[in-house]
């Protein structure tokens, strides 16, 4: 039998049947019945935004899969070039397929030499890496007149290479610039996070190879954190993109989404949170703090996950395996004995309050070396595959340009009074 639900409207007596499908009303049936009677949903924590083939993701369960293949078994096989191929065309590539895409990306990681002299060293001279990332990320559109031809699927196909090669690009080059280091290009003989790293830590000629085993570090965070349905930086993306927005712009807009400290800037509040406590003994109190309402435990909470989030699992492991390369991160034994206090404790357990994927990443990025301030730049370089598969998937179905309604809670209607007669209250 179909599922439905009988809603009855009191003010005429009228019922209708409104089908349910995978857990989901249609708005379209609603307002059929229901015309001008809105859902009043602040956070859109009862909405679904949008039909995506993308990424599925159970909350109760702790399960995330990109297009049907669980993030265990991407994380431990696959690499992120292959993960971006899959999101963005929603298979995994045969060889020839694989080597294309990756000779492409490869051939897109030099940005236009504007961007680097006139553009990026304009900046004022301790820049946030992040606010210089979404500037950049904006200007390349203006770089790419071709960009806006956003039904042309060439096109399109054209300006997604550009944005996945240019991000640690720009990524690297925001950093380099923000310490007074002079910027490094791309060696295109390298993969792709060890490219990546070689931009970011190159200090002499003739180039720079991370050891193998924090590229793969490198390259597993990338995949974890490449896509997750419609976070807020991926609704920011579609929200701008179902305006038909050329990607650059889009982008920009979602990259600034995950500069908030409650979405990509949570990882950067983590290490602050640990050193503010800066030892085993201080961690109950601080427990006892939060509980009694002074601040958030960072790297715990998630408006879908109410189990422990996946990728926290992957990141964790990922942990032992660069600390073996850089020695431990003191902060990780604070980090255990948090989790280990809050996971006892009722106030997290009856909120369903687990570690996120910010809880351990910033433990690593910072044993590798890189400053608090890059954290969400890291985040921002494999989203962007994300951003662009949902980009791509609302222009294909032609989706509808997002224009919620409001609960207007305003003055009623009131004639205008001259200057002179208004008497305001002192
Ligand atoms: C990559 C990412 O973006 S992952 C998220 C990264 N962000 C963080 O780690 C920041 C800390 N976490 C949070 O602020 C939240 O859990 C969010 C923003 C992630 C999700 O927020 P929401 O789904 O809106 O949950 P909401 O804020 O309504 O919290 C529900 C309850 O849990 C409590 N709560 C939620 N997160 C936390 C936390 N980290 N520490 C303590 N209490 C928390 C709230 O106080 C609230 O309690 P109440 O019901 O007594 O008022
Ligand atoms: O899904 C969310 O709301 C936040 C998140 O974990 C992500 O974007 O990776």
């Amino acid at each position: 039998m179909a599922e439905s639900i009988t809603i009855t409207d009191n003010r005429t007596g009228e019922s209708f049947e409104i089908p349910i499908e995978n857990g989901v009303v249609s708005s379209h049936e609603w307002q059929k019945h229901l015309p001008g009677i809105w859902f009043y949903d602040p956070g859109l924590m009862s909405t679904a935004m949008a039909e995506s083939s993308i990424t599925y993701l159970d909350g109760d369960q702790g399960i995330l899969r990109y297009r049907g293949y669980p993030i265990e078994q991407l994380a431990e096989e696959s690499t992120y070039l292959e993960v971006s191929y899959l999101l963005l065309h929603g298979e995994l590539p045969n060889k020839e397929q694989y080597d294309k895409w990756v000779n492409d990306i490869t051939h897109h990681t030099f940005i236009h030499e504007n961007v680097r002299k006139r553009f990026l060293e304009g900046f004022h001279y301790d820049a946030h890496p992040m606010g210089i990332l979404v500037s950049a990320v904006a200007a390349l559109s203006t770089f790419y007149s071709d960009a806006k031809n956003i039904f042309d699927p060439a096109s399109r196909d054209k300006q997604i290479v550009r944005l996945i090669a240019k991000m640690p690009t720009l990524a690297a080059a925001a950093y380099r610039f923000s310490v007074g280091m002079p910027f490094v290009y791309p060696d295109n003989s390298l993969s792709f996070p060890a490219n990546f790293l070689s931009m970011m830590w190159k200090i002499a000629e003739p180039r720079y190879e991370a050891d193998p085993r924090l590229v793969r570090a490198m390259d597993v965070l990338f995949i974890l954190h490449a896509d997750h349905e419609q976070n807020c930086s991926t609704t920011a993306m579609r929200v701008v993109g179902s305006a038909h927005a050329d990607p650059y712009s889009a982008a920009a807009a979602a990259t600034a989404a995950l500069y908030g400290p409650r979405h990509g800037g949570a990882n950067e509040a983590v290490i602050k949170m640990l050193t503010e406590i800066g030892s085993l003994d201080n961690v109950s109190d601080f427990v006892k703090s939060v509980k009694e309402g002074h601040g958030r435990l960072q790297g715990f909470g998630h408006r879908v996950y109410k189990n422990y989030d996946p990728r926290a699992k992957i990141v964790k492991r990922t942990a032992y395996e660069v600390f073996e390369v850089t020695g431990k991160n003191p902060l990780l034994d604070i980090a255990l004995k948090l989790e280990e206090v809050a996971l006892s404790d009722d106030y997290f357990i009856s909120r369903r309050l687990y570690p996120n994927v910010d809880f351990y990443s910033g433990i690593i990025y910072q044993a590798m070396g890189f400053p608090v301030d890059m954290f969400p730049v890291l985040f921002a370089i494999p989203r962007i595959s994300g951003w662009l598969a949902h980009w791509n998937e609302l222009l294909e179905e032609d989706a509808k340009i997002v224009r919620p309604r409001q609960c207007y809670v305003g003055s009623d209607v009131r004639d205008y009074v001259p200057m002179e007669k208004r008497e305001f209250e002192s």
